[in-house]
């Protein structure tokens, strides 16, 4: 229930209506985008006992929190919705200095709007009216047009089957690119299924964003990295994006849950230039409070409530009952992948509500035992999330109350995550498990004994109609962030990925001889 909690958001609660065109699994996935702190079968529940209508639903569930509200909840002094520098208000030590992360209180939302105090506070630096007006907005008309061919995520969870409460695709810069994404890598663990081929504003804008971040990158290591040298296993080669996940968030509810991106292809420390288009959403980041830290009294008490994200069920949970030695071990359960799920709650389908309701609500409280931060993401702003992001924090786009609608984009938001899958993470590398699926990489957040470790294991069963395995490997990089394999063993005449200038380049020097399906992008 964070986000009823800040001032800005307290008077008056989404009221979504009743829709019988939406499925069940739509109408979970929205309710479940509202409430990203509840557990999926609690949500269930309170939505058949509210004969499959979502507004109904909220409104039992904001009874229910209602019922049970944190201690000391207090809007007075709370957040204040507009601020323009925290500056202007207060003394701010040096970014290095640890302390920055106590501006966020348990339960509470801190609004940033200013340039340098989201550098000072978050992982995160922004960068407002990016883009040349009318590049801007040629570009969100073009995706706007995209958006037409996006589709929902599918994934696993349990029994059923659910989809993310937003549309996206992934962009490529060749046919050849394309084909690769379609056929060798993966998402979660299966193949993907929308995949489309980079539009001529998207390419157009890429090298922008390429020197932007770079030139960010290099602020950042220089201002904020101790000693002013690049993090552990952050790689120190030039960022060229050569690939892009193209969001739409189609009306205020709308969303995606807190999550940290799939380090698989990105590797460990991995940056990410993110551009948003057409309506302003709220962006909002949380840091990963480890297990041990029970220093601080609100995260300890917060970290006895039920968790869905708590040790013993979790990755963390589950890996660190093997020891660094133990490279293939075996975990005894999956976890649930952190990008997937939306922050739907993995608790075994047994409570019932309201007593589930009860308990869910309390669920999220360790998650947010520090409060969040939100950063407003207006039209035409680049985000730069830096290396120490995926790693550390988390971030999630939260469903609305209310939006300005945006002359071209109506109620749509256009978000562009611009990445850079590494060459030494191709998937002619990455392990297969068992099962002979892809493995994916994730890095270990909360326990303290492997804390900022990775791990390569199988994500198949978190796929509809696949079955997974319980593989699980330990993952070694290089200072720079390169995996420790036997490269020699793998056959290495499979073309690599180019970056979007660099593909630019060939398609029009004509190198490639499938050039002829470029003019029909939509087609392939
Ligand atoms: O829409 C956004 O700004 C964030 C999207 C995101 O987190 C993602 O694509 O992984
Ligand atoms: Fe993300």
């Amino acid at each position: 229930m964070d986000r009823y909690l800040s001032r800005k958001r307290a008077r008056s609660p989404p009221t979504p209506t009743c829709s019988d065109e939406d499925s069940t699994d739509m109408k979970l996935a929205r309710l479940a985008s509202l409430f990203p702190d509840m557990a999926l079968d609690a949500l269930m529940e309170i939505l058949l006992s509210s004969g499959g209508c979502v507004g109904t639903a909220t409104t039992t569930i904001q009874a229910q929190a209602s019922l049970y509200p944190p201690k000391k909840r207090s809007t007075a002094g709370a957040t204040p919705a507009i601020q323009t520098s925290l500056n202007a208000h207060m003394r701010i030590s040096h970014p290095q200095d640890q302390k920055r992360s106590l501006l966020t209180r348990k339960g509470k939302t801190l609004h940033l709007y200013a340039p340098e105090d989201i550098a000072a506070h978050t992982p995160c630096t922004i960068i407002h009216n990016f883009l040349p007006a009318a590049q801007a907005n040629a570009l969100l008309l073009e995706l706007l047009d995209e958006s037409k061919h996006f589709s929902r995520y599918r994934f696993q969870l349990f029994d059923r089957t659910v989809q993310s409460p937003h549309s996206a695709s992934i962009y490529v810069a060749t046919p050849e690119q394309h084909r690769q994404h379609t056929a060798e890598y993966t998402y979660g663990g299966t193949y993907r299924a929308t995949v489309r081929q980079t539009t001529p504003h998207l390419r157009a804008v890429s090298g922008t964003v390429q020197q932007t971040v770079n030139a960010e990158i290099q602020h950042r290591i220089r201002t904020v990295y101790p000693g002013g040298r690049k993090l552990k296993y952050q790689s120190p080669k030039e960022w060229m994006p050569n690939a892009a996940f193209v969001n739409c968030y189609d009306g205020p509810t709308e969303a995606v849950g807190y999550h940290s991106d799939e380090l698989t292809y990105l590797g460990p420390r991995a940056v990410i230039g993110s551009l948003s288009l057409g309506v302003e959403r709220e962006f909002r980041v949380r840091k990963i409070i480890p297990t041990d830290d029970d220093d601080d009294a609100a995260a300890a008490a917060a970290a006895a409530a039920e968790d869905p994200e708590a040790p013993g069920d979790t990755s963390e949970g589950q890996i660190s009952a093997h020891t660094a030695a133990d490279k293939t071990s075996t975990p005894t359960k999956a976890p649930i992948p952190s990008e997937l799920n939306n922050n739907i709650s993995r608790k075994s389908p047994t409570t019932s509500s309201p007593a589930a309701a009860a308990a869910a609500a309390t669920a999220g409280a360790r998650a947010n035992a520090r409060g969040q931060i939100s950063i407003h993401l207006p039209h035409n702003s680049l985000l730069v999330m830096h290396a120490e992001m995926q790693e550390e924090w988390k971030h999630a786009i939260v469903p609305a109350q209310t939006i300005s609608p945006h002359p071209l984009a109506g109620n749509r938001r256009i978000n562009v995550t611009y990445r850079w899958y590494r060459d030494s993470l191709h998937p002619r590398y990455t392990p297969r498990c068992r099962c002979g699926a892809p493995t994916i990489l994730r890095c270990v957040q909360r326990r303290r004994e492997t804390r900022g470790r990775y791990m390569w294991m199988c994500y198949a069963g978190y796929a509809p109609g696949k079955k997974g395995c319980s593989f699980f490997q330990w993952a070694d990089f290089n200072e720079d962030g390169e995996p420790l394999w036997d490269k020699t063993a793998v056959p290495d005449d499979a073309p690599w990925l180019e970056n979007f200038v660099e593909g630019q380049d060939q398609l029009e020097a004509g190198v490639r001889g499938h050039v002829g399906n470029e003019k029909d992008n939509t087609s392939i």
